[in-house]
């Protein structure tokens, strides 16, 4: 039976180990519950590190802990003292997670992180590996294992991969500097589909991708050499049903049945019922802007001394990676402020700040999110926030005010919160102010709309958006796949072809016979090239004619010892064998230059690195060398400008691989290839190309040709092969 493989950095579970006996408790986090339904219900399997430390762990009870581990359908990935150092202080929390929020001062670039991150990632492969079967799919989650998606697809190219990231991907400004930035490109490439949880993180993405590996990048989808990339967002929602009952059951608690902070909330809120209480939850971790919260509560209380005895900060915040220099640091620094801010205003019935360092269980979560009036939550950078997202589930009244970080991802999905610049400390507290005078309706009519949202999509529904997304690739790619010219289809061609007795071979140039490079003057044919079209041309009834939009000039010169039919200028002008002169193959004028060009030199000068190509009787605008994204929206500018210019001069605009070409309307190698074999009877025509220029060759010639495009991107053609590297060999087959 097919299987999902889930994989993160910790599974879903907490190990006990008491006098020799191991027991596990599952946990409770968001992820843990929206993979639910994918872990448990589908025979699945999640794959991480079980929490253990390998030397502390008996080597007796070894068996022992996996056996539970398996119980609970998951497999663990062991990790030593040294790996955790490296590969989860190390690398991932003291290397990726400070750069890939914005804080690139505390990043520390370490040969030795970087090793133990790949020896790690390698362990998580090799527990992957061991449990795929055939037809499996494998989701991988967060900055931890960013490898594991390459690492798996090499060894097995078969099985479906989706990779999430939890946190921001940086602007390419920022990832750009990390010494690894392509193999840890090239690890996360190895998935089928990458998701993020906003399209902000989704671009900087595409965009690293396209300037570091090069590769070309179109909406949401990468086009690798043999496979194809989508790239998508998925907001990661909440166990939308469990926070709202639980805090539906929290109101209905009896003083007997209350739980100790619910007591001594309600007791507050008794005591100074026109009293409000700000709420702020998370880790302690310097990206959540922790600091400047407190520091904006301080300038409200300084500037709105009315509200001093009037508010209170019910602060918790949990530890988190506590081995890493900055967070030592950052507690010591909040101690300090909390102390300090405590001490300023405290009064002898009144303390400004109600500060918890510690986890706290799900039910004392619950009390808080119900008890407090506003929701502080200030990010300096956050992948998405859940916190934000349970506050709102759990003010089942809709009262309730969440003051929230534009930095957060949360924000994008949460307009109706009052959003805050998080180092704008006026405005925080000019907002926390807004929020403590916001009137009832108000409060009610913000929180409808988000609860409606947060209802709709919550984490059960991400999982299965994902999921769904993951399928449909799979899907496309074994529908691609069926046109892959492939070892049986190959052989079949070939019985085709000795059977025929009068062939022609199109024969695309640029992209097709010979790779790109950046300047197409230093493209000519080399002997291999040369060779293998003169093989083709001397087998016997056979014609091989090389298409190209190539000037005539250039084609003639590289061909001149070959008595092949070339055919220059995407079909302008043609040369036979027989007489070996060019001829035009429709009456053509070149009255339109002197308005085009001026055009196209102006996107010359105004984008580095394109040049204008002249030919006969076409103007060709180039773009590879210049900077992606830029060439990209120049090339569409372009295009529709020259669009507009060409109605009424019988003009079209062809777009080739980085390059834009004008020429007379009613030629196109589609039609130069048809009237070629018109007069012929041929009973066996191929025909390859790699770009749209090369599609209409594809639509126009006999259903029954052989027609085959370079790279898999959608075509007319009937078959693709997937690399360029890949035609001298497709076409020897002839030869041989
Ligand atoms: O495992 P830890 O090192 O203790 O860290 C806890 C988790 O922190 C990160 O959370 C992120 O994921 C959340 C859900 O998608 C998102 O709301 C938040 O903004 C992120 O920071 C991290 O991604 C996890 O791997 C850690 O387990
Ligand atoms: O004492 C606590 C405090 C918070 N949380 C949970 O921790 C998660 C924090 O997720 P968030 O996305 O806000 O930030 P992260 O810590 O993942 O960066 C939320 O689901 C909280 O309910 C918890 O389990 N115990």
């Amino acid at each position: 039976m097919l299987k999902t493989l889930i994989v993160s950095n910790r599974l879903p579970l907490q190990l006990n180990i008491k006098n020799g006996k191991v027991s596990s408790s599952p946990s409770v986090g968001g992820l843990a519950t929206g993979l639910k339904s994918v872990h448990k219900e589908s025979n699945g399997l999640w794959i991480g590190w079980n929490g253990l430390i390998q030397e502390d762990v008996d080597s007796q009870l070894v068996n022992t802990v996996e056996k539970v581990v398996k119980e609970q359908q998951c497999a663990s990935v062991t990790l030593s003292k040294d790996d955790f150092d490296g590969f989860y202080y190390g690398f991932s929390n003291h290397t990726i997670w400070p750069m890939f929020h914005y804080f690139m001062e505390y990043a520390k670039f370490s040969n030795d992180y970087w090793e133990s991150y790949k020896r790690v990632n390698e362990k998580f492969a090799q527990v992957v590996l061991e449990n795929l079967e055939e037809g499996d799919t494998v989701w991988i989650h967060d900055y931890q294992l960013m490898l594991l998606p390459q690492l798996i697809k090499e060894k097995r190219p078969d099985v479906s991969v989706g990779f999430f990231l939890h946190i921001p991907f940086p602007s390419f400004e920022v990832f750009r500097t990390i010494p690894w930035r392509e193999q840890i490109l090239n690890g996360l490439l190895g998935a089928d589909l990458i998701g993020f949880h906003t399209y902000d993180y989704e671009r900087h993405f595409l965009s690293s991708v396209s300037r570091i590996l090069g590769y070309a990048t179109s909406f949401n989808s990468i086009t690798l050499a043999d496979r194809v990339v989508t790239v998508d967002s998925f907001p990661m929602g909440i166990d939308y049903e469990k926070f709202s009952s639980f805090a539906k059951a929290n109101q209905q608690q009896t003083d007997t049945t209350q739980s100790e902070l619910q007591r001594r909330l309600y007791h507050h809120q008794e005591e100074t019922p026109e009293a409000k209480m700000i709420l702020s939850i998370d880790r302690l971790d310097y990206t959540k802007g922790i600091a400047n919260r407190i520091k904006a509560y301080e300038r409200f209380l300084e500037k709105y001394p009315e509200y001093i005895e009037k508010v209170r900060l019910v602060m918790l915040a949990v530890p988190s990676r506590s081995n890493v220099k900055q967070y030592k640091r950052l507690k010591k620094e909040i101690d300090e402020l909390v102390g300090r801010i405590n001490g300023k205003f405290a009064t002898v019935s009144w303390t400004p700040i109600w500060y918890f360092y510690r986890s706290m269980p799900f039910t004392n979560l619950i009390d808080l999110y119900t008890s407090c009036e506003v929701a502080l939550i200030t990010p300096i950078r956050d992948g998405m926030n859940l916190v934000a997202k349970e506050y709102v589930a759990c003010r089942t009244d809709q009262t309730g005010v969440l003051i929230l970080s534009e930095m957060a991802g949360a924000a994008k999905e949460m307009n109706e919160a009052l959003l805050i610049n998080p180092n704008d400390m006026e405005l925080i507290a000019d907002t926390i102010k807004e929020a403590i005078e916001m009137p009832v309706s108000e409060q009610k009519k913000r929180n409808k709309y988000m609860q409606s949202r947060l209802k709709r999509y919550n984490v059960e529904k991400w999982a299965e958006d994902f999921m769904n997304k993951l399928k449909s690739i799979k899907r496309t790619e074994e529908l691609v796949k069926t046109k892959l010219l492939n070892f049986n289809r190959k052989e079949k061609l070939l019985q085709r072809y000795k059977e025929s007795k009068n062939r022609i071979f199109f024969l695309d140039y640029d992209g097709t016979l010979r790779g790109f490079v950046n300047n197409p003057n230093e493209a000519s044919p080399d002997e291999k090239i040369l060779n293998l079209v003169r093989s083709l041309n001397n087998l016997p009834r056979t014609e091989v004619v090389i298409i190209s939009g190539r000037d005539a000039d250039t084609l003639g010169e590289w061909f001149k010892d070959i008595p092949v039919v070339l055919i220059a200028e995407h079909g302008v002008l043609k040369k036979n064998v027989v007489d070996n002169k060019w001829f035009l193959t429709e009456a053509m004028n070149t009255d339109w230059f002197p308005t085009i060009e001026p055009i196209l030199q102006k996107y010359v000068d105004r984008t580095p690195g394109t040049f204008i190509e002249k030919k006969k009787y076409s103007l060709a605008w180039h773009y590879r060398k210049a900077d992606p994204d830029l060439g990209e929206q120049r090339a569409t500018e372009l295009s529709n400008v020259i669009k507009e210019l060409s109605i009424n001069r019988g003009l079209s605009v062809l777009y080739g691989n980085k390059v834009i070409e004008v020429k007379s309307m009613n030629v196109h190698k589609g039609k130069a290839a048809t009237n070629h074999i018109l007069s012929s009877e041929k009973d066996f025509v191929f025909a390859i190309g790699d770009d749209w220029t090369d599609e209409f060759m594809f639509q126009d010639l006999p259903e029954d040709a052989v027609t085959v495009k370079v790279g898999r991107v959608n075509t007319a053609a009937r078959y693709y092969i997937e690399r360029q590297e890949d035609v001298a060999d497709l076409l020897s087959l002839f030869i041989s």
